[in-house]
């Protein structure tokens, strides 16, 4: 399965050679949707024109390609869109008042800085009232596991922890830092995120691949007091929950009865086991490439040895297709091309199929959609988008906001219940089982939902304005 994308093809044409017609049909029949033609330039014998195309980026070249052999054409250009949108970046620093004298330089920087410097010195908790820490966090990769690209390194891992930046800030107002270490050794990157912690009021590890990413986030978990949550395991399995708990409200079946086999035990994978199991359901079945985990194998992953003997109840043996049959429910978090129609097939009636791989699901949705009674994925273009940017926003919002030192697992289960909540039992439906990412209320929900929790369980560390009258936690 080929990723969308859009291009923006300049092109002269010899009016006297080729029409605009001619044009159309070719970039039609090579797989393009035209979908804006703008006039740049007219003249007697030849117009400029840029044509505006949505193609599956496999088509990308054909159509270029046949363009270029067209009598009476010449492309003068082609811009990728996504492309364009990345150049420089796309984020960047700006302060919150302008310099515009001496005396505003006397505050911000020498001499008066050094008074508040001196203030936090003195009462290191100031940090939280006269730095940015309150509202910053820290996106850290290794470039391990990049979406599901794999390993390709920290500079190519940039652009996604860009935009987990852009989507910290404006869903949550969020200042978020993209920081890519050029290591993967676990040691060196508790050292390094221990070290650089001050600035910071939580830290958001990120496509790290497994099992490193949690040996990683235990040791950080216990040696900092800020939060520390793996996106990839955490903001996934919230989603996921809240994703399945409301598909098992449209098809009318129990999280406590229903078969669900999770595909790619990765970080994603196991923490979807794990939140399964917190939130009741007794038949989880756990796939990786050596097929279903189970009772009697050893594993050298920890993680597995410890899913093997709370999944699986009945120890079912064999490959992913024997984990399907009968089963109402499928996770992916492997790779593509992993589903096949057999295996949907095979499945219980009214099957839920997350297939929740980036940037390609498990299956092609156009595919599984004929087989399954609802259907999700990671991705933007398509209903019922799963991925965990519906979480990270609003649960560091939250923890941020009551300066909780950890993410528990009881914020994590009031997260998924309160994104699910933003779907009304009036509007649930089949193609409509998770709240969009611009819907607003999500953050709101969620963030309320996570601070009331820390403040009942004695987590959080300060009460926010908005939870005045609600009772004291007790202060550690
Ligand atoms: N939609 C979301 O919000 C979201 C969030 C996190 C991860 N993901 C996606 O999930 C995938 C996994 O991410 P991760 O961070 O857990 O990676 P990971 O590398 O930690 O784990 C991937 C796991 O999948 C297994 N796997 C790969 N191909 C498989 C196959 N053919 N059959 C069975 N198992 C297979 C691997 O062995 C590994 O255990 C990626 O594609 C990622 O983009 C999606
Ligand atoms: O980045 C995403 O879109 C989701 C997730 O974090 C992933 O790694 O795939
Ligand atoms: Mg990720």
């Amino acid at each position: 399965m080929s990723i969308s994308t859009t291009i923006v093809i300049r092109m002269e044409i010899q009016k006297s050679v080729a029409t605009f017609g001619e044009v159309a049909a070719a970039i039609g029949a090579a797989g393009g949707d035209i979908v804006a033609i703008d006039v740049i330039r007219s003249a007697k014998e030849a117009t400029t024109r840029d044509v505006t195309v949505n193609l599956h980026e496999s088509a990308n070249e054909q159509i270029v390609k046949v363009l270029k052999s067209m009598p009476g054409i010449r492309v003068v250009n082609v811009s990728d869109r996504t492309f364009l949108v990345h150049l420089g970046g796309k984020i960047e620093i700006s302060p919150k008042l302008p310099i515009k004298n001496r005396e505003d330089l006397s505050q911000v920087y020498t001499p008066g800085v050094a008074r508040v410097s001196m203030a936090i010195h003195n009462d290191p908790g100031k940090a939280y009232s006269l730095t940015m820490k309150r509202n910053t966090v820290a996106v850290v990769t290794d470039g391990t596991a990049v979406l599901g690209l794999g390993d390709i390194g920290p500079e190519a891992a940039m652009p996604v922890m860009e935009g987990k930046a852009m989507l910290f800030k404006q869903l949550a107002g969020i200042d978020a830092f993209p920081i890519c270490l050029n290591t993967k050794d676990p040691d060196a990157i508790v050292q390094i995120v221990k070290a650089i912690s001050p600035g910071f009021g939580g830290i958001n590890l990120e496509d790290i691949a497994s099992p490193r990413c949690f040996e990683i986030e235990r040791r950080l978990i216990d040696e900092l007091d800020i939060p520390v949550f793996h996106d990839d395991q955490h903001g996934t399995a919230v989603v996921a929950l809240a994703g399945l708990l409301n598909a098992l409200r449209v098809v009318g079946k129990q999280l406590e009865t229903v078969r669900i086999v999770v595909v790619g035990i990765g970080a994603a994978g196991v923490s979807i086991c794990n939140m399964l199991l917190a939130a009741g359901a007794r038949h989880v079945y756990a796939v990786d490439r050596e097929g279903i985990i189970g009772r009697g194998a050893a594993y050298r992953n920890p993680e597995w040895e410890r899913l093997a003997a709370v999944t699986n109840p009945e120890g079912i043996e064999g490959s992913l297709a024997d984990a399907m049959r009968g089963a109402d429910v499928f996770i992916g978090v492997s790779g593509p091309g992993v589903l096949q129609v057999e295996h949907l097939e095979s499945m219980a009636q009214d099957s839920i199929v997350f297939a929740m791989a980036n940037p390609n699901p498990e299956i092609e949705p156009d595919v599984a959609e004929r087989y399954v009674r609802v259907l999700a994925t990671g991705r933007s273009d398509y209903p019922n988008q799963i991925n965990n940017v519906l979480c990270f926003p609003g649960i560091f919002r939250g923890a941020l906001d009551c300066r909780a030192a950890t993410i528990t697992p009881a914020m994590k289960v009031a997260a998924a219940k309160a994104i699910a909540a933003v779907v009304q039992p009036d509007e649930l439906n089949e193609q409509y089982i998770i709240p969009s990412i611009f819907n607003d209320k999500v953050v709101e929900f969620v963030r309320k939902a996570v601070i009331e929790t820390a403040i009942e369980s004695g987590e959080a560390r300060r009460i926010p304005p908005d939870f005045m009258d609600r009772p004291e936690p007790e202060t550690r």
